[in-house]
C-alpha cells in the first residue's frame, strides 16, 4: 500500500469522474450507475470536486459548491457547502479526510467565502476542523388515530389544493424564496433542485413512489403561502388500512398555511402514520393537532454544521436580539477565524473589527459556530468547557445578543425512498 504522504489530493478532471463517482458510491453504500456520473457532471461546482488518488486509483472523494445561507436579520451570505465526502475502506484512518478538508477550507478562505456548511453523516467527524452544530432537527411520527382531527371539519384544510408536478413547479420555488428570506439557517434551492424534487429530471431514475403535491392558497389573498410534497402507499392489514404517509417537504410562510397543510396530510383517508422529518425542534406543527402528543419525536439531532472562516464578515452580517457590545477572543487551530474581535450589534445591524482590548469571552471557533445562528447558548457552551467567561456578565450578554426567538431551521426535503426505509 502506498504511503499516505504520497497519495495525491487534487481537483478532479473529467476523465476521473467515473472512478470518482464509483468511489463515492462505495463509501455511501450506493450502487454505481452511468446516470450518477451524468448527474455529477451536470451539476454546478464541478471545479470544486476533490479526489484522493493512490497512483491512478481514486480512493477519496469530496465536493464543495457555492451556496447561500440566511442569517438572523435576513442577510444572505455566500457559503461553501460540502458534500459527497468519502474515503475508500482500504485507505481509511490515514489522514485523507483531514487533507481534503484542509485543502478545501483553504480554497474557500481564499475565495472569500465567510462560512462553510455541511450535514455531518457522523457526529464525531467535523468538530476537529472547526465546525460546530448550528441547527438541529426533530423527526416526528404522528399517530393519526390519536391526533384528534375531525375529517368532517373541512374548514381546517380550506385553501389546500392538490396539483400536478408541473403546476407545483410553477409556484413552489417562489413560496420557498419567501421563506428563505426570513428563515435563519435556510439554504438556496436552485432550478436543478426543483426539477429533482418534482421528478422532472430530463434523465435519471423515475421517482418511486410518485409523490403527491399540494399548495396552500390563502383564502383572502389567493396567494400561495405554502407547499407540501408527500408520498403515501396503499397498505392493508387484516382488512384495515394501514398506509404510512411520508412528508417530503412542507414549507409555509404563515402559521395558517402550515397548519392547514399538516392537517390535510393527517386526514388523508387510509393513512395511519404520518412521518414528518427534518423540522426545527421548536416547530409549531404538533400544536396544530387536536392532541399534540400524537406527534412523537423519533429522532432529535444536530443537523447543519457550520464553520466560520471570516469572523468579522460573519458577525457583522447578522442582527442581534438586544443592543450590546462584546469583545470575543476566538481560537482557531487553522487560523482562519482567530483573533480578538470587538462586536457591537443590535436589532438594526452590527459591526465587528479586530481590537487590542482584553476579551469578555474566550471561545473556540467551533463554539462560535454553535452560537452564530442563535441555536445554542453561551451559558450552555461554557458549562461544557469550550467557552470561558473572562469578564463577569459576558455570558448573559452573549445570550441576550446571539439567541433568537425561534430556533434556526435548515429546511431539508426528503428526495427519495432511501430515507424512508428505516429512517431515522
Ligand atoms: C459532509 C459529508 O459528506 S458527511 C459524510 C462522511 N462520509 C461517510 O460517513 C462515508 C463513510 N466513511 C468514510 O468514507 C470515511 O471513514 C471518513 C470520510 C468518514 C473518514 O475518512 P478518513 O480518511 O479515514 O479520515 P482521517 O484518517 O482523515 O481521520 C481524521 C480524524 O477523524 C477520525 N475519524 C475518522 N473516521 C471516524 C469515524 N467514523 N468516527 C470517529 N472518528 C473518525 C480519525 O480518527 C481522525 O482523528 P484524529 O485527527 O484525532 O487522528
Amino acid at each position: 500500500m502506498t504511503d499516505s504522504a504520497v497519495i495525491d489530493i487534487r481537483t478532479v478532471t473529467d476523465d476521473d469522474l467515473p472512478a470518482w463517482t464509483r468511489t463515492w458510491g462505495n463509501g455511501y453504500l450506493r450502487s454505481y450507475t452511468e446516470s450518477s456520473v451524468d448527474t455529477i457532471r451536470s451539476t454546478a461546482g464541478r471545479d470544486r470536486l476533490i479526489g484522493a488518488f493512490d497512483l491512478d486509483r481514486c480512493v477519496g472523494t469530496y465536493r464543495s459548491s457555492a451556496q447561500e445561507l440566511t442569517v438572523p436579520g435576513g442577510a444572505v451570505l455566500p457559503v461553501s457547502a460540502i458534500s459527497k465526502v468519502s474515503v475508500a475502506g482500504t485507505h481509511r484512518r490515514r489522514g485523507l479526510l483531514s487533507r481534503m478538508v484542509a485543502m478545501d477550507l483553504q480554497g474557500a478562505f481564499e475565495r472569500g467565502e465567510p462560512l462553510a456548511v455541511l450535514d455531518a453523516a457522523q457526529y464525531p467527524l467535523y468538530g476537529r476542523y472547526g465546525f460546530g452544530p448550528a441547527t438541529a432537527m426533530a423527526w416526528f411520527e404522528i399517530d393519526v388515530h390519536r391526533a384528534r382531527l375531525d375529517p368532517r371539519r373541512t374548514a381546517d384544510v380550506s385553501g389546500v389544493l392538490l396539483v400536478d408536478a408541473r403546476e407545483y413547479l410553477k409556484t413552489a420555488p417562489a413560496v420557498y424564496e419567501r421563506l428563505r428570506a426570513v428563515q435563519p439557517g435556510a439554504l438556496r434551492r436552485d432550478e436543478q433542485w426543483w426539477l429533482d424534487a418534482t421528478g422532472q429530471r430530463p434523465a435519471g431514475p423515475p421517482d418511486r413512489p410518485e409523490p403527491f403535491f399540494a399548495l396552500y392558497l390563502d383564502p383572502e389573498t389567493g396567494e400561495a403561502d405554502g407547499l407540501l410534497t408527500f408520498t403515501a402507499e396503499e397498505t392493508w392489514g387484516s382488512m384495515l388500512p394501514r398506509s404510512p404517509l411520508w412528508i417530503r417537504d412542507l414549507i409555509a410562510v404563515s402559521p395558517r398555511a402550515e397548519s392547514a397543510l399538516l392537517r390535510y396530510a393527517v386526514t388523508v383517508d387510509w393513512v395511519t402514520t404520518v412521518h414528518l422529518p427534518y423540522r426545527a425542534p421548536d416547530t409549531l406543527l404538533p400544536l396544530c393537532l387536536g392532541d399534540p402528543r400524537a406527534a412523537r419525536i423519533s429522532a432529535l439531532s444536530d443537523y447543519m454544521w457550520l464553520r466560520i472562516l471570516d469572523t468579522p464578515r460573519a458577525l457583522s452580517a447578522r442582527t442581534y436580539g438586544v443592543d450590546g457590545a462584546l469583545v470575543l477572543e476566538v481560537t482557531d487551530p487553522a487560523g482562519h477565524a482567530a483573533g480578538v474581535w470587538s462586536l457591537e450589534g443590535g436589532p438594526d445591524g452590527a459591526s465587528c473589527t479586530r481590537t487590542g482590548r482584553g476579551p469578555d469571552l474566550r471561545l473556540g471557533v467551533r463554539d462560535l459556530a454553535s452560537l452564530y445562528l442563535g441555536d445554542d447558548s453561551a451559558t450552555r457552551l461554557a458549562a461544557l468547557g469550550g467557552t470561558e467567561e473572562v469578564r463577569p456578565g459576558a455570558l448573559a450578554r452573549a445570550d441576550a445578543m446571539f439567541r433568537t426567538g425561534r430556533r434556526p431551521w435548515s429546511p431539508r426535503a426528503v428526495l427519495g425512498p432511501r430515507y424512508q426505509a428505516g429512517a431515522p
